[in-house]
């Protein structure tokens, strides 16, 4: 099943303005994909992530995404979308303070009906050993492998990530970027990453460019790197 964004806009209301975040917005994605989404600050990239994912409403257009269409689905419809097909990450890992590795998980597993397997997740993102830690003993890199371990246990057919590797050094963003590649490859979930970081686009199998709302360019990368060989900028 495809992502198929078609003519999608929106408009954001700030005081007596309208912000055009999206302008016919069209795009398709094949399943099982590495999609990187790159453009200028304000471009739509957030607002284009957050619409195919259900957590943005659009104003015109169609949004299918695992055979649902969006825009027809009322809120409580959504959330069972999003549950059973989507899967977050965000540069801010975004995990609970008071609760360990496993129970961060646990959150996940809990918003599922077919959850993985919680330790063969945490030995997939390789915190097996921390499982009782906090988040605050665990560096950047170690909490964003528990935040793709929360959003992956739901076993997600869309991996949506808004900057994931952005708080990160070199070595721990491309032990990330790794990371996703290795799950875009056991479990054929189809990975959308947003970044600023221009290397990345080298590991994907699509590259997508965003300027003011629109989709100025896509195209298919024949010859994805290794995601250690990214040039990190
Ligand atoms: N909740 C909101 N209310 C008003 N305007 C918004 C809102 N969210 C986004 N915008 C505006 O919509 C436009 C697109 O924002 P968006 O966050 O999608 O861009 P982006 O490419 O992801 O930017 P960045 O790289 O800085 O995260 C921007 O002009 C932004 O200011």
């Amino acid at each position: 099943m495809t992502i198929k964004v078609q003519n999608v806009n929106k408009k954001y209301r700030s005081g007596e303005v309208d912000i055009h975040a999206l302008r016919e917005a069209t795009l398709e994605v094949p399943d099982h994909e590495i999609v990187t989404i790159l453009g200028p600050s304000g471009s739509g990239k957030s607002t284009l992530l957050n619409v195919i994912g259900g957590i943005d409403q659009f104003d015109t257009g169609r949004i299918e995404v695992a055979g649902s269409y969006l825009e027809t689905l009322k809120s409580s419809q959504l959330t069972e979308f999003r549950r059973n097909n989507i899967g977050f990450i965000f540069q801010q890992y975004n995990l609970i303070p008071t609760l360990t590795v496993k129970e961060n998980v646990e959150v996940g597993k809990e918003l599922s009906s077919q959850p993985l397997d919680m330790e063969d997740i945490l030995q997939k993102v390789g915190m097996e050993d921390k499982e009782n830690k906090f988040p605050y003993q665990l560096s950047g890199g170690e909490q964003q492998r528990v935040a793709i371990a929360r959003a992956l246990i739901k076993n997600p057919k869309y991996l949506l990530c808004d900057e994931p590797t952005g708080a990160l050094d070199e070595e721990t963003g491309k032990k990330i970027l790794s990371l996703l590649k290795y799950v875009n490859s056991i479990y054929g979930t189809t990975v959308l990453i947003i970044t600023h970081n221009q290397g990345i686009g080298d590991m994907a199998n699509r590259v997508i460019r965003m300027k003011s709302g629109e989709i100025t360019d896509s195209f298919i990368n024949e010859h994805p790197i290794e995601p250690e060989k990214v040039t990190w900028a």
